[in-house]
């Protein structure tokens, strides 16, 4: 016999007694031509029919502050008002991050003062989360936090001097880009204090795209890799973010509508902000959303399992294949067979150290996370 929610059973299979199926906490039971409706306690909760708002304006969130969020209408140009909107109650408690595309109704006209609401959000194409910290757990879960909704691309900034290149920080963000499912764009910036050998030689392995940025560059290549995507911006203090994004969106901050931190250029938000890009040239392509995070400085991987984390060395994974199921990798495992591959020249030895301080430091192993980084030759 086949049993079958019936809140799950669309009304075309009912035929004439359809109607009657229709019954919360009931069950629908096959039992070779005969159809037979039992009560019972349904698996699943049954779907409410969703409210209908057919005048609603879809927008995508590009600023979150304090209960209130700022949209961008999906059909708008440059020109339009950032609507303010906040959460209709009957999201109930789903979150609402910048990226998220979402339904608006109520005044939409993005006039000073006025409130819309919104209704809906649309399922994500990806999520890129993160927790404060490696081991950050609490007896009621996981510290964790969605940076941005429905992102394609992550853009790791890092300078190749001044500050100097780490590569820990690098690796932490292409597990983190990997783990969502979003595709990684290492931008080095700073290429007039020095050259991008080291770094590129440390991840010559990875099929990673890579643009240097030269303070007299004209960002052609950079603009190119942006256009049509949704892209977030992350990267050590000091690496030239805010310079970059200034220069990408030389209006930004009228952009967002929030002050600039005197003498930074910068807006002050601390949370994630969209910043649309402007077109390139006459090509009427979308020239895509930059979102930049100036108050994430880390990427802890708590929310990352340890086979994961692998992900983000996709050079070792070869050299896990024949590894037991129950290998951790890390050092205490002496059967791994990872020491032996890179012995035998098949990887790099930093690209292994590097993965097993991932892994200490998912454990909450402090004294392997203390372990200074391998340094690269500048
Ligand atoms: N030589 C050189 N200096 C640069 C370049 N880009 C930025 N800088 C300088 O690097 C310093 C830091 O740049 P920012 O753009 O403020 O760096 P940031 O990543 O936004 O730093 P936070 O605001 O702390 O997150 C500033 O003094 C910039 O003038 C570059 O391409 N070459």
């Amino acid at each position: 016999m086949y049993v079958e929610d019936v809140a799950r059973v669309p009304r075309t299979l009912g035929g004439t007694r359809g109607e009657e199926l229709d019954l919360p906490g009931h069950k629908r039971e096959y039992d070779e031509d005969d159809v037979r409706i039992r009560p019972g306690r349904s698996s699943r909760p049954r779907t409410r029919t969703r409210p209908k708002h057919d005048d609603a304006v879809d927008a995508l969130v590009i600023t979150v502050d304090r209960g209130r969020y700022g949209c961008f209408r999906e059909d708008g140009s440059l020109d339009d008002p950032i609507i303010t909107a906040m959460r209709a109650r009957e999201l109930g408690r789903k979150s609402v991050v910048v990226g998220d595309r979402v339904a608006l109704v109520g005044d939409v006209s993005g006039a000073p003062g006025a409130l819309a609401r919104i209704v809906r959000i649309s399922e994500r194409t990806s999520v890129l989360r993160r927790t404060a910290d490696d081991d950050d757990t609490t007896p009621e879960g996981r510290l964790e936090r969605v940076v941005v909704a429905n992102a394609d691309q992550l853009v790791i900034v890092s300078a190749l001097a001044d500050p100097p290149p780490r590569t820990g920080f690098i690796d932490r963000c292409l597990v983190a880009a990997y783990d969502a499912d979003i595709e990684p764009l290492l931008c080095l910036t700073k290429a007039d204090l020095a050259g991008p050998a080291a770094v590129l030689d440390y991840y010559a392995e990875l099929d990673l795209p890579h643009v240097l940025i030269h303070p007299d560059s004209d960002l052609a290549e950079l603009r190119r890799r942006l256009a049509g995507q949704i892209s977030v911006m992350v990267g050590h203090s000091g690496v030239g973010k805010s310079t970059l994004v200034n220069r990408l969106v030389p209006d930004a901050l009228r952009a967002v509508g929030v002050v600039s931190a005197v003498g930074k250029g910068r807006h002050t938000s601390t949370s994630a902000v969209a910043l649309r890009l402007p077109p390139v040239g006459r090509s009427r392509k979308d020239p895509g959303w930059i979102i930049d995070t100036p108050g994430i400085r880390s990427f802890g991987l708590a929310h990352v399992s340890a086979e994961s984390l692998l992900h983000g060395f996709p050079d070792l994974v070869e050299g896990t294949l024949e590894d037991q199921p129950n290998c951790g990798h890390t050092t205490a495992d002496v059967e791994c067979h990872l020491d032996a591959w890179v012995a035998d020249g098949k990887a790099d030895p930093r690209r292994l150290a590097s993965y097993r301080r991932l892994l200490a430091s998912r454990a909450g192993d402090l004294d392997f996370r203390d372990h200074p980084e391998t340094e690269l030759p500048s």
